[in-house]
């Protein structure tokens, strides 16, 4: 009989919440994982804690919150998946000193969100939203005023990754043209330009388009001050996050006429599910694009996604590989037929590597291959031996000081 001392896949609990794609759920069950409790909306408090307290993998998209406290009461959680590109729901730095890695899908729904913000753009400037507003209370006011082709515009996109890149090709290759501003130096796409100053971007920049991620440099980043720094008449864009923008100043911009108009698909607070009311001072204006978060949320996107992170998740399950992981050191591994796979995630402190390695020696066990990485918090360490049974060497690795997860593969 083969041992295999890892636990039986039918015992790996998956917790997929916020209706990820059935994608997901495919490629989990065709991996062998049939222990899949789906959830079509997001959980918070008691509820979330309930659904994931014996779960080893949990998959959300942005509404579900991560925190230490919650983490910490997820005792078996072996990763978390979120099935989107942001992070920032998670406690990431608490969820590493778990052990728990986090992926994501950092491409997938890039084009969807760039194609949304393109018809915004196009809509913002002919001045339909209000027309559209206007003609579905009566009111048939046909007028060129205000109205304007995007042909020849200024473009100034916030945040050259992913998403503001694939921006300024598409909106170039409809004749506008694209500036940009990023902290890093980046490669301009077709005719862009970098600019240095957030300042003169934001002045020279018929429309504004932010695309940086939420963090503490971004943080506001767009408040009065900024709001008084842009031309007259620009259209304002946000799909990025909504902490990146102070909501109450932007809605002064639009009420004193400062700005033509706003799309905005993410904001400071968002309703958990569809029975919260959304309340917002931007709901009173007819030249602003709401939009529920849905920047992402295409078919498109969401099937690759839902393919992406259960395959990671797979990956992660069946042969321990870390790569991509947005928190964890990566190690991209080969597969180990013939071998046991024990993976042990540590304290990266002096002596725990000695102590690993001391158990294979006392028990004359040979080590058929070994993969490391480190970063300054964490150790881990993929250990394939070539035994039987590893039952007492996992036991071992589990009691060395330091040790924060260790388990062996299928
Ligand atoms: N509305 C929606 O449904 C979606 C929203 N998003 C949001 O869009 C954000 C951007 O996505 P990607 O383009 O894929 O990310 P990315 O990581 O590829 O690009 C972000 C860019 O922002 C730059 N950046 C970071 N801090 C900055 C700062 N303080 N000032 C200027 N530039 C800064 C980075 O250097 C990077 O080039 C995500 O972090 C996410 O929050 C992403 C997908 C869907
Ligand atoms: O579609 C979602 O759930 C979230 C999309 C998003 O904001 C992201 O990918 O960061």
């Amino acid at each position: 009989m083969k041992i295999t001392n890892s636990l039986d896949k039918s015992k790996i609990k998956f917790v997929l919440l916020e209706g990820v794609h059935q994608n997901a759920v495919d490629i989990l069950k065709s991996a062998g994982y049939n222990n899949i409790h789906y959830y079509k909306e997001a959980l918070d408090g008691e509820d979330l804690i309930e659904a994931i307290k014996d779960a080893h993998f949990v998959g959300i998209r942005s509404r579900t919150h991560l925190s230490a406290e919650v983490l910490l009461q997820a005792k078996k959680l072996i990763a978390i998946g979120c099935f989107c590109i942001g992070t920032n729901q998670v406690d990431t730095e608490a969820a590493k000193c778990l052990g728990i890695p986090v992926f994501n899908a950092p491409f997938s729904n890039t084009r969807s969100v760039a194609e949304l913000v393109l018809a915004e753009i196009i809509l913002l400037m002919r001045k339909a939203v209000q027309a559209n507003m206007e003609v579905h209370r009566g009111l048939w006011n046909k007028s060129a005023v205000g109205a304007n082709e995007v042909r020849n515009k200024k473009l100034g996109i916030i945040g050259y990754g992913h998403i503001g890149s694939q921006l300024s090709i598409i909106a170039e290759s409809i004749g506008m043209q694209v500036s940009f501003y990023d902290i890093e130096n980046k490669l301009p796409l077709g005719n862009a330009k970098q600019v240095t100053s957030l300042e003169n971007l934001l002045a020279e920049s018929d429309v504004i388009s932010l695309h940086v991620p939420e963090n503490a440099s971004t943080k506001n980043m767009i408040n009065a001050q900024r709001l008084a720094q842009c031309k007259d008449g620009a259209v304002f864009i946000n799909a990025a996050r909504g902490t990146v923008v102070d909501i109450q100043a932007l809605a002064d911009a639009l009420k004193s006429g400062k700005l033509r108009g706003a799309g905005v698909d993410v904001f400071p607070v968002e309703p958990a599910s569809k029975d919260e009311p959304f309340v917002s001072p931007l709901c009173e204006f007819d030249n602003v694009i709401l939009t529920p978060h849905i920047g992402g949320s295409t078919s498109e996107a969401q099937e690759n996604i839902g393919t992406e992170v259960a395959s990671k998740f797979v990956k992660y399950s069946d042969n321990g590989s870390t790569l991509s992981a947005v928190n964890f050191p990566e190690v991209s591994l080969p597969e180990h037929s013939g071998a046991k796979r024990l993976l042990h995630i540590h304290a990266n402190k002096p002596g725990v590597m000695n102590q690993i390695n001391q158990i294979f020696m006392n028990e004359n066990t040979n080590i058929a291959a070994q993969y490391l990485q480190t970063d300054a918090q964490i150790g881990y360490v993929v250990i394939d031996v070539e035994a039987d049974d590893v039952a007492d060497t996992l036991a071992k690795l589990k009691a060395i000081d330091g040790t924060i997860k260790a388990r062996v593969l299928h």
